[in-house]
């Protein structure tokens, strides 16, 4: 086996992403993942060539797209002799992705690839339900036209008419991603002034990266957008302030809610790329490298059985990141902590700094301790921008590539918070 290689980050590429059920809600994840990947193969000089492999995912997928990735990179200007295939974890998918893609390379498997993720809730996949759908494939292998027909006849008229809805929801509990946080911004006593306050910094900041062009290098239009449509440059902490709670808003705890439309993510359609290489490869295309993607880590919490919160494992995966990579929490320039709700972000950071969590759970001496709040999501995240669940990861690592590139030298941490309980972490550093 070959030594471990140096990981590039050449630069990423992502459609603005639009809120759902609006301007992209005739689009599929085909046509959004599509679009990121041209624009990414059209900035690199990509067009025509075989790059080493291409893996990306959705959250949520038609069952008709059995693999996703490949037909969007047989729809390209790729040589069609690219691999391609999808992975899936949760709100971690892109950044997975882009780990796979990295530690293929650093072993010296691949000389180039490319990371993605897409998602649409517009779009979502609508299965009927089970006992139709048995009917129905009992109907496809039905050899003869009796038994078509003695089939067809067990059809009820409103059979039809009853769909299974994907929702946002854990499967193990039936709660919603947003009613899981809002039990643990209970636990850890989040306020509502300081939820606010990080959503309304996240728009301020990503509406000054629009306006210094820093997202110029690293998107391409599409269907007419040109920026985030979630963005709201001009909210206060007044509107935001007089939202009414929609999570942990009912039952005997409903007086402590916290959690608005205004300090959530919103459900959000889009898709994003990113290219990784080996130094050499870079060097002989020609290409600057903005980072170089050098540790990663992924963790899972018990919020099944435990009281752990479903949304907590990247608490978990950041000091083993930490200690794998002999760093403290304090060692970075940038951190890009996935804004699935502010109070998430927030319980997280209050965990880190909790003697007891990092003690008794953690199996630490002290706390990691604070982080300087000037050095998190320096650019906004996805309060401000959306977060098309699969495609977050992709933003965050162009994001941050650009951002250490811009700044010269330094370190970042990534952390993205994901469904099932896991958390998937990175560092990039230039
Ligand atoms: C999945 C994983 O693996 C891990 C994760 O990331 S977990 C996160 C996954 N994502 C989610 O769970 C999505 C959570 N979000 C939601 O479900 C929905 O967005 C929501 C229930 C929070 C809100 O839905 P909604 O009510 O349709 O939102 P929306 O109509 O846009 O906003 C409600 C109001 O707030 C206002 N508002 C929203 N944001 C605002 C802001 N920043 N400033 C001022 N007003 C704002 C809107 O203008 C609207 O006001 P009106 O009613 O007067 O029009």
């Amino acid at each position: 086996m070959q030594n471990v290689r140096r990981v590039a980050v050449i630069g990423g590429n992502r459609i603005p992403f639009a809120r759902s059920n609006s301007r992209y809600a005739s689009a599929t994840n085909s046509d959004m993942l599509g679009a990121a990947l041209d624009g990414l193969i059209a900035r690199f000089g990509l067009a025509g060539q075989q790059v080493g492999e291409v893996v990306a995912g959705a959250v949520l997928k038609h069952s008709k797209d059995f693999n996703l990735t490949r037909e969007v990179v047989l729809g390209s200007k790729l040589d069609p002799r690219t691999p391609a295939y999808d992975i899936q974890q949760a709100c971690g998918t892109g950044l997975e992705a882009a780990i796979l893609v990295a530690n293929k390379i650093a072993l010296g498997q691949l000389d180039v690839g490319i990371a993605g993720g897409v998602d649409t809730t517009s779009d979502a996949p609508l299965a009927v339900n089970e006992e139709m759908r048995r009917t129905l494939l009992k109907l496809n292998s039905a050899r003869t036209l009796g038994e078509r027909l003695r089939i067809a006849a067990k059809l009820r008229p409103a059979q039809p008419f009853r769909p299974e809805i994907p929702r946002n929801a854990e499967p193990r509990t039936g709660l919603s991603m947003g009613e899981h946080a809002a039990q643990t911004a209970l636990r850890w006593n989040i306020d509502r002034q300081a939820q606010d306050e990080l959503a309304l910094r996240s728009h301020q900041r990503l509406a000054a990266a629009y306006d210094r062009g820093f997202f110029d290098d690293l998107m391409t239009p599409f269907l007419g957008l040109t920026r985030d449509a979630n963005l709201r440059p001009d909210t206060t902490l007044e509107k935001l302030g007089a939202l009414k709670p929609v999570f942990g808003a009912k039952g005997p705890d409903a007086e402590r809610a916290t959690m608005t439309a205004g300090n959530s993510s919103p459900l959000t359609d889009g898709a994003s790329t990113v290219l990784l290489a080996s130094e050499e490869w870079a060097r002989e295309h020609n290409l600057p490298v903005l980072a170089w993607f050098s540790w990663s880590e992924t963790a899972a919490v018990d919020f099944v059985h435990g009281d752990e919160g479903l949304l907590m494992a990247p608490a978990y995966a950041v000091p083993r990141l930490l200690a794998r990579a002999g760093l403290t929490l304090q060692d970075f320039d940038y951190y890009e902590i996935h804004e699935a709700f502010a109070s998430q972000v927030l319980a997280t950071l209050n965990a880190w700094d909790s003697k007891e969590f990092c003690v008794d759970r953690l199996g630490l001496d002290a706390p990691l301790g604070t982080i300087d709040t000037d050095k998190l999501n320096v650019n906004g995240s996805s309060l401000a921008a959306g977060h098309p669940f699969a495609a977050t990861g992709g933003r965050i690592v162009a994001t941050l590539a650009k951002l250490l590139a811009s700044k010269g030298s330094g370190r970042g941490l990534i952390s993205i918070c994901a469904a099932g309980g896991q958390g998937v972490t990175a560092i990039l550093e230039r």
